[in-house]
């Protein structure tokens, strides 16, 4: 990936404004959280693109891509390096406009909604299509628990008792039992395996509808890995989830359906085993039998 640093952008755009954030697009989910339980109904939030087009300056980098990723599953983003899978992905909340020089054209729709529409709240946007990094990026300078309330006190979030949420968004993370007698430790003192559900925990406090993961493992080893992986089945069931990876065995175990992208196409889209056993386009045959990577 060339971009510049988004997991910086990310950090600066909750440190910066943590006392200054604008209205959202509708009203913060504020509903009780339950300490005792991990994340368990499915809410059903669906996005749609249409014809998206990714730019860097005048180059395209993703050529017209139409896809649904459907409420409740894991859609696997697969593809050759530089494909357009991280920009694709940087488009849908709206990071890839932050790059000088960068834009969108087409339609993304959450439930239906453009998240591009004039006037549309970018903030609202990031709080409701969250986004787990390649590395895991907790905030140097705060406690596990800050780091999980963060999202809270930037999207203002005061009528939900942070520290019930807290809980529950790390019982979500399936990290509550490793770190229930140490939530005032610094979170940058967890290991890799345990940062990484630490943001993940950041990111599902806030209860977003839609989680987009670059490469969450890619910084991992095999048994972190394996625990995120499961991590992820899990929270399926309460947020639809795109997962970028390049990893196929990962897309494989992980992905209820598969998308695969080449030079800024996406060449087809279907049921994970449909994709590696029996695709349409023999460019996916070749890729998924490891002919070119
Ligand atoms: N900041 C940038 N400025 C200009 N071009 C960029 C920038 N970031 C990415 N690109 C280009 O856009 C294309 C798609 O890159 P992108 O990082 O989205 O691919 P990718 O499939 O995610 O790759 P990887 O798997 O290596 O992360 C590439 O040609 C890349 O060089």
């Amino acid at each position: 990936m060339t971009s510049p640093n988004p997991d910086n952008a990310a950090i600066r755009d909750l440190e910066e404004a943590v006392s200054d954030a604008p209205t959202p697009l509708r009203p913060l989910d504020s509903g009780a959280a339950t300490p005792a339980a991990a994340p368990t109904t499915g809410t059903g939030h669906t996005v749609t693109l249409k014809g998206v087009k990714s730019f860097y300056g005048d180059a395209m980098a993703v050529k017209g891509v139409d896809l649904e990723y459907r409420a409740n599953e894991v859609t696997a983003m697969i593809g050759p390096s530089g494909c357009g899978k991280s920009t694709l992905l940087r488009s849908i909340n709206r990071m890839h406009e932050e790059i000088p020089g960068a834009r969108v054209e087409g339609e993304i729709l959450l439930d239906g909604v453009d998240i591009n529409a004039a006037g549309t709240d970018v903030v609202a946007i990031r709080r409701m299509i969250g986004m787990v990094f390649q590395r895991p990026n907790p905030f140097p300078t705060m406690s596990i628990r800050e780091n999980v309330a963060a999202g809270l006190r930037f999207n203002k979030i005061k009528d939900v008792d942070h520290d019930e949420r807290v809980e529950w968004a790390l019982r979500g993370a399936g990290l509550w039992d490793e770190v229930k007698d140490r939530l005032d430790a610094p979170g940058v003192g967890l290991s890799g395996g345990q940062q990484q559900r630490l943001c993940i925990a950041r990111t599902i406090a806030i209860k977003p509808d839609v989680i987009l993961m670059d490469e969450p493992c890619s910084a991992l080893d095999p048994i972190a890995t394996l625990k995120v992986e499961e991590l992820i089945q899990e929270l399926k069931q309460e947020f639809t989830i795109v997962l970028v990876t390049h990893n196929m065995q990962q897309a494989a175990r992980v992905g209820d359906r598969t998308a695969f992208m080449y030079l800024g196409d996406l060449v087809e889209a279907g049921p994970t085993d449909k994709i590696f056993t029996n695709p349409e386009d023999p460019r996916t045959e070749e890729y998924v039998s490891g002919k070119f990577s």
